[in-house]
């Protein structure tokens, strides 16, 4: 937007800016001046209780109120209305009506409408063109003409910039990106952000999906997933705000460092208390087996497969890891479960002593029907509570003194014999029987039950070990109410198994999931899934859905177009990445077989004086991130090294292996030794050089030492310079 109309424009905002910042800031002195009700008045309570909701949202609120702006008409009698997007709403007091200059029979709009609000939804959707635009309100559905879409920076208080991305006055015919691609520009720091003021059509059409379905998204590298999920959240707290609570929600991510990475998007977007988790963390507590078991770290786990260039994983269906998450292993699990039901109580009658008969059928009968509304744990002890009891009574006939110690004394051995005869209800116990009986646990060759076994022996259980503890664990005892959600995120979806979700689906009301991944990033291949079939076959199709995003946000066109030939060699079939119109250097790809660390202390000074904020430096294995991290130390580089047990992301240079880098972005990445020894050429390294590759926003360079890998075309010079080292 340039001359007359930039003016025109900017100064308008200016001042409407300048109103609602002086409205704001009147009724926040206003509540201010209200004296907090320290009382005991019930509805004092409540008033208070918004007024410090009010104060919060406005203090929040004040330095960015809005990001958007949007002219509407409803019909064709009124004249259009301008509305005013901002991450919360504010209504206001003092504007009236009137002095807005709507007819008095209007719809009266907030000073400030929520983004989640439905009609703000047209922001999003609205593509452009002369047809009328919709939304969905609880009432039915509603349209309107757009007359403009408008971008708006406020920092602190002060207008920066004024984007129009359609104005039909202006004969615009189509939503442009150009704030979009501003936005993707900027550096990022060690932080995810939100998105509110750039949420794309396709992103939005997840974001407000219906709370009681089981979502499952399938997004290439950077295109939002993580993102979307954490928005979806906040929309499902505001539009059910009746019946979802922040605290029943849960965000289930790969390790602690990720989830403090995403920390920030919800309490920008004013939602807390939502619980964030690892799957290990998360299950140990429910089935009371944090003190009782070694689990062995997923850390250990992927340093055995990717630990040294001899341990490569193979990319095979049949791996215990696959198995063990099955949905036929599910299948026998259930039915070892119900074996255990129907087997529990013991063939025989009670005889306390002789004379004295509790049969087996009355038993069976407290069992099978008296407590049947009991989980089976919980049954056991109701019944043997209730022998104990019967037992008692009888011993109460007993008037003799002598004989009733002889009965006493001798009935205590037999109810104790008789009690053994119950099957144990604890886990490992259970699931070492499961591991030995040849009819449940077949699916699984001989040799490796027999590892198993042995290892939970010594108390020591695998990851891929730890979904199956739990499932045991909830078919026996079930969940108390307080372990249910209303709605469960799970990210990286693509390495959990189908017995995972299965397990998750006990505990979340109606299907309520957002489930999300990328097959092509799906590194754990010992692990997880190779097609999202396997886990939806788990939902009907009137409770799930599936979406797929297909355009990447994170990086440039050069670096979408370079990481996806790598997918398109590696891979049969690969689920390419289309990159928005955003165009930066092309990637570097640089031979050199000597003077390597002087060629990288010099690349990373190149890439920090282009002014990013985060820089990581990928290796393949552990081992070598460890190597470069202590020469840039020695070179007087501040860079961090990540091994995966970090609580924090901290920005800045980081050294890590390439496997620990899914999720997190950097403004510029190098990739080290991108040569055949150290990239195969086949599905699962293609997949880690992808990802890899993916990671970076802004700039990319791979450094070749020895031969080029034949994941990457000697000639692909669309996208990337194979350059001689610049020393
Ligand atoms: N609509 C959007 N507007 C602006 N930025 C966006 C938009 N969607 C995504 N992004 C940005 O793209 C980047 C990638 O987002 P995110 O990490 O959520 O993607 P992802 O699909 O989870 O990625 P990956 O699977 O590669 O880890 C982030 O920097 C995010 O802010």
């Amino acid at each position: 937007m340039t001359g007359e109309r930039f003016q025109s424009a900017y100064q308008e905002e200016e001042a409407r800016l300048e109103e609602t910042l002086l409205e704001m800031k009147q009724q926040f002195e206003h509540l201010q001046a209200i004296p907090v009700y320290r009382g005991s008045d019930f509805t004092e309570q409540v008033l208070e209780d918004n007024r410090e909701l009010r104060r919060q949202r406005l203090k929040r609120a004040v330095k960015e109120p809005y990001f958007g702006r949007m002219d509407i008409q409803e019909d064709t009698s009124s004249a259009a209305v301008a509305l005013y997007i901002g991450k919360q709403g504010i209504d206001s007091d003092a504007m009236s009506i009137e002095e807005e200059g709507f007819p008095k029979n209007h719809v009266h709009y907030p000073m400030v409408i929520d983004w989640r609000a439905p009609v703000a939804s047209m922001f999003y959707s609205f593509t452009g063109g002369v047809e009328p635009a919709a939304y969905e309100a609880p009432d039915g559905t509603y349209s309107a003409e757009v007359h403009l879409k408008r971008n708006l920076v406020i920092r602190n208080e002060e207008l920066q910039r004024v984007v129009d991305t359609f104005n039909r006055e202006q004969g615009e015919e189509h939503v442009t990106d150009e704030f979009l691609v501003y936005r993707l520009g900027e550096n990022k720091d060690n932080r995810l952000r939100d998105i509110v003021s750039t949420i794309q059509a396709e992103q939005d059409i997840i974001i407000r999906s219906h709370k009681n379905k089981a979502l499952f998204i399938q997004g290439v590298a950077g295109s939002g997933k993580t993102t979307v999920a954490l928005h979806r959240l906040a929309f499902l707290l505001y539009q059910y705000q009746e019946q979802l609570k922040a605290e029943r929600m849960i965000i289930f991510a790969p390790n602690r460092m990720f989830l403090n990475y995403i920390s920030d998007v919800l309490p920008e977007l004013g939602v807390g208390n939502i619980q964030q988790r690892t799957f290990s963390d998360w299950a140990l507590e429910l089935a009371k087996l944090d003190d009782s078991i070694i689990l062995t770290s997923s850390l250990e786990e992927i340093e055995r497969w990717y630990g040294s260039l001899d341990a490569r994983p193979a990319d095979s269906s049949s791996s215990s890891g696959r198995i063990k998450g099955s949905l036929q292993w599910k299948e026998r699990l259930d039915r070892y479960v119900q074996h255990w039901v129907e087997e529990a109580v013991p063939e025989q009658d009670f005889i306390p002593w002789e004379g004295a008969a509790l049969s087996h059928d009355m038993i069976a009968h407290w069992f099978n029907e008296e407590y049947r509304s009991y989980e089976p744990a919980k049954r056991i002890l109701r019944v043997q509570a209730r022998i104990q009891r019967w037992l008692e009574m009888e011993l109460k006939k007993e008037r003799s003194r002598t004989l009733l110690s002889e009965k006493k004394k001798k009935s205590s051995q037999k109810l104790k014999t008789f009690m053994k005869k119950w099957p144990k209800s604890e886990v490992i116990e259970l699931y070492k029987a499961f591991l030995q009986a040849d009819e449940y646990s077949d699916l699984l060759p001989a040799k490796l039950r027999k590892k198993t076994i042995a290892e939970l022996k010594k108390a020591v259980v695998q990851q891929e070990d730890l979904a199956s503890l739990v499932y045991l664990y909830i078919g026996l005892n079930g969940v108390e109410s307080n372990q249910r959600f209303d709605h469960i995120v799970i990210d990286e979806a693509q390495d959990f198994s189908p017995l995972q979700i299965a397990l998750l689906d006990q505990l979340t009301k109606n299907h309520s999931f957002t489930i999300l991944g990328d097959l092509s990033q799906g590194i754990h291949a010992y692990a997880g899934i190779e097609d999202w079939q396997e886990m939806m076959e788990l939902f009907s199709t009137d409770t799930s859905s599936y979406h797929a995003l297909t355009r990447s946000y994170r990086s440039t066109m050069e670096i979408i177009h370079f990481a996806n030939q790598i997918l398109e060699r590696g891979m049969k079939t690969a689920l390419l990445a289309e990159p928005v119109f955003r165009s930066g250097h092309k990637v570097a790809v640089v031979h050199l077989q000597s003077r390597l660390e002087e060629w990288l202390q010099a690349e990373i000074v190149r890439h920090q004086s282009s002014g990013y904020q985060t820089t990581a430096i990928l290796t393949r294995t552990m081992e070598e991130a460890i190597d470069w991290h202590e020469r840039l130390l020695a070179a007087d580089i501040p860079a961090h090294l990540i091994q995966g047990k970090e609580q924090q992301y901290e920005g800045g240079i980081s050294v890590l292996p390439v496997y620990l880098s899914k999720g997190l972005e950097f403004d510029s990445v190098i990739l080290l030794h991108v040569n055949e020894s150290h990239y195969h050429l086949n599905p699962l390294e293609a997949r880690l050089l992808y990802v890899g590759c993916t990671r970076a926003l802004h700039q990319l360079t791979l450094l070749v030492d020895g031969v080029l890998t034949p994941l990457i075309a000697e000639d692909c010079s669309d996208w990337a310079d194979h350059l001689a080292p610049t020393l």
